[in-house]
């Protein structure tokens, strides 16, 4: 994307794709590694120079902040009801200036300070113009990317542009929604929060306001579903949402009004982390009725039944199953037997619906663990997002694998829905006109996001300088081990009156920790995917002298840990990692809920050989090292080939997401091909 992100009045064109994703049968070699690798220290070069180059919007904002701050709260509404005159003016040429910018920043940041208290910081303003242009801001955790960003949400705003700000779940997009409408309001700007669980008419509503809060879940699916509805009408398929009359879209049922400007909060997570699960909607269909239950019975008995490395296996770095010719064989020979039987079942015995069902049994069996990838509640499976360890209770896998895993824990299968509408989370965000985002962990990212989204990581300085601590990663052997020295170590930390929030990876780790607290008797706080009504309250505590917090990643990205007097004076948070994450990233968001706004705070992260990191076939080899390590030199001297498994992950990952765009390329020229012949 242009520098000029902001000023395109055009819709703005989809990127060319030319590097490094063009190349169809090119596969992660150490050399293309290398080649990422420098691309990205290219991309991260060039942003810091654009963070240096970002600092003339401090003098325009300076030049107008007496004038504004003369004025009196009437005095500063009617400014903001002129800034959408000249502001408009000023984009008539397609350009924004930062004269224009400038003034408009100058004038939100007086009314922030009146109408919250809070008077922006010039970093903020910093991220908030690079946002304007098109780049992701990364500022630092803690630093106020939920303020910095009315700035940039204002003004865009009041240029005449709707603007969604998306973040990555409803807790985070209610608060934020919450806190800033008073500033919004003040200026003459609507806003309202899209989240799970709203009607139609709600949500058709929301999106008419000037600025819409909401998750990219949320509002990915109001996209797909009203790609759904101009699908199901003929004749619409290829008029774009954004040309349709407001009258017109009501009346068919349309949530959207197209998609203007974007700017994304944990940009990351939403860009890079999120984007490696296709976004399906799917809806009953009166007319295929799907598979009778007993399908899917016969097909996760017939899986039970096969055995791992000799009828299927799970393939090196990757979450996947992979069935073996015997396991083809074995499966056929069922099918013949089932032949003879008088309850046998006509679906089973088709080769493409046996094998893909087994296929999703197995992956139900062997892939998907309770208190991990879903819990139950109220009789159902609802899916646990690993990226945000919160559950997604309208969710549902696809393609059958919701009703193995309701078999394997033994419900009731639902009734399978059929796919209305698919689109890969890249393709959605590119056709944004204007997209603009900031996160506190975008440079490990920053050759993705310029390949896939041409978007620039422009790093922003801190206001404070950072003074948290970090205590050399302590290794053990076994996860037992482990446990048993965090909860020694939260023993004394609580006893000296600190904060301490540990982070687990899943609801398991954090129950295998709750137990270990209790049997020394340390009172403590669990915060998981089954606590999440009580998350405000939870994290509103977790601040205080002494206490203890445990969490999975939902006290990760976004959580606001305010620290009473005794706690800074007791050093600040201890923020202790049980476990590294597939991604170097997520385990910077959890160091991150400390040492926030210049605060002090202490890092320490205490693994075992034994985590899921190292677990499964993929990880045999660097666990087989890091054993043998261990064994000569003692544990911490394989401490580094945890971090090693997490870049082999990172690399997984990346590569999964690569082909989901090759893929995602191929269905993109079927639909179009489908829709001319509509
Ligand atoms: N200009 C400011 N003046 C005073 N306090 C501020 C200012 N900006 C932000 N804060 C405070 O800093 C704290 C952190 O803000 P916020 O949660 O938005 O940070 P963040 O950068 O989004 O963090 P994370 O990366 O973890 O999401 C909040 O308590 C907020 O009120």
């Amino acid at each position: 994307m242009s520098d000029l992100g902001i000023m395109d009045a055009a819709p703005r064109r989809v990127p060319r794709i030319r590097d490094y994703y063009e190349a169809p049968d090119r596969r992660d070699t150490t050399l293309d590694r290398w080649a990422a690798d420098l691309n990205g220290a290219f991309v991260a070069q060039g942003a810091r120079w654009r963070a240096w180059r970002l600092r003339p919007i401090l003098r325009e904002m300076e030049r107008h902040a007496v004038a504004m701050a003369a004025l009196d709260d009437a005095g500063l509404q009617a400014e903001a009801q002129a800034a959408r005159i000249w502001l408009r003016r000023a984009l008539r040429d397609q350009t924004l200036s930062v004269a224009a910018a400038g003034r408009a920043f100058a004038l939100v940041r007086e009314a922030a300070d009146r109408v919250l208290g809070l008077r922006h910081y010039d970093v903020q303003a910093l991220g908030a113009w690079a946002m304007m242009r098109g780049q992701i801001a990364e500022m630092r955790t803690g630093e106020g990317k939920t303020l910095c960003a009315t700035l940039a949400v204002a003004t865009t705003a009041l240029s005449g542009r709707q603007v969604h700000v998306m973040t990555v779940n409803d807790y985070l997009a209610e608060r934020d929604s919450a806190e800033m409408a008073p500033l919004y309001r003040f200026l003459g700007l609507s806003v309202a929060t899209v989240l799970e669980g709203q009607d139609a008419e709600t949500r058709q509503s929301a999106y008419g306001q000037d600025i819409v809060y909401g998750t990219n879940k949320e509002i990915a699916f109001d996209y797909l579903r009203d790609r759904a509805i101009l699908r199901l009408k003929p004749g619409n398929l290829n008029r774009k949402l954004d040309r349709i009359l407001p009258a017109d879209r009501r009346a068919a049922g349309l949530r959207l009004q197209g998609l203007p400007v974007a700017i994304i909060d944990e940009a990351d997570s939403v860009l890079i982390d999120e984007a490696r699960t296709p976004l399906i909607i799917s809806g009953a269909n009166p007319q295929q009725g799907g598979l009778p239950d007993t399908t899917f019975r016969r097909a996760m008995a017939a899986a039970r039944t096969l055995t791992e490395d000799v009828h299927f296996r799970r393939p090196r770095g990757i979450r996947r199953i992979e069935i073996l010719p015997d396991g083809f064989e074995a499966l056929d020979r069922m099918a013949d037997a089932d032949l003879d039987r008088p309850d046998t079942d006509p679906a089973f015995g088709i080769p493409v619906i046996r094998e893909h069902l087994v296929y999703q049994a197995l992956s139900a069996l062997y892939l998907f663990e309770l208190g991990d990838s879903y819990i139950l509640r109220d009789g159902k499976v609802q899916i646990v997002d690993e990226n945000t360890g919160r559950t997604m209770p309208d969710r549902t896998w696809s393609d059958g694998l919701h009703q193995m895993v309701e078999l394997k824990e033994g419900l009731e299968p639902t009734a399978e829905n059929e796919t209305l509408s698919r689109m890969t989370y890249q393709r959605f965000f590119r056709r944004y006109a204007c997209l603009g985002g900031m996160t506190g962990t975008a440079q490990d990212a920053a050759w993705e996001l310029w390949s896939v989204y041409r978007l620039a990581v422009a790093k922003v300085p801190t206001n404070k300088r950072d003074i948290r601590r970090f205590a050399r990663d302590r290794v053990f052997l076994t996860t037992e081990a482990k446990w048993q020295a965090i909860a020694e170590r939260t023993r004394a930390l609580h006893a000296a009156g600190a904060p301490v929030l540990i982070g687990t990876r899943s609801i398991n780790a954090s129950d295998a920790a709750s137990a270990r607290l209790s049997e020394l008797g340390l009172p403590h706080q669990l915060l998981t995917a089954a606590q999440d009504a009580d998350e405000a309250a939870i994290v509103a505590e977790a601040g205080q002298a002494g206490r203890i917090t445990v969490a999975t990643n939902m006290a990760g990205r976004g959580t606001d840990i305010k620290l009473s007097p005794d706690a800074l004076a007791a050093g600040g948070l201890h923020v202790i990692l049980s476990e590294r994450h597939d991604s170097r990233r997520v385990d910077r968001q959890l160091e991150g809920r400390c040492g926030r706004q210049g605060e002090p705070g202490r890092v320490e992260a205490y693994l075992s050989l034994e985590d899921d990191l190292m677990q499964g076939p993929a990880a045999r080899r660097v666990a087989g090292l890091a054993k043998l390590l261990a064994r000569a030199f003692g544990p911490g001297a394989a401490g580094w080939c945890i971090r090693w498994r997490q870049k082999q992950m990172e690399a997984a990952h990346g590569r999964m997401r690569r082909d989901l765009i090759d893929q995602d390329r191929g269905m993109g020229e079927f639909l179009a091909f489908g829709g001319e012949l509509e």
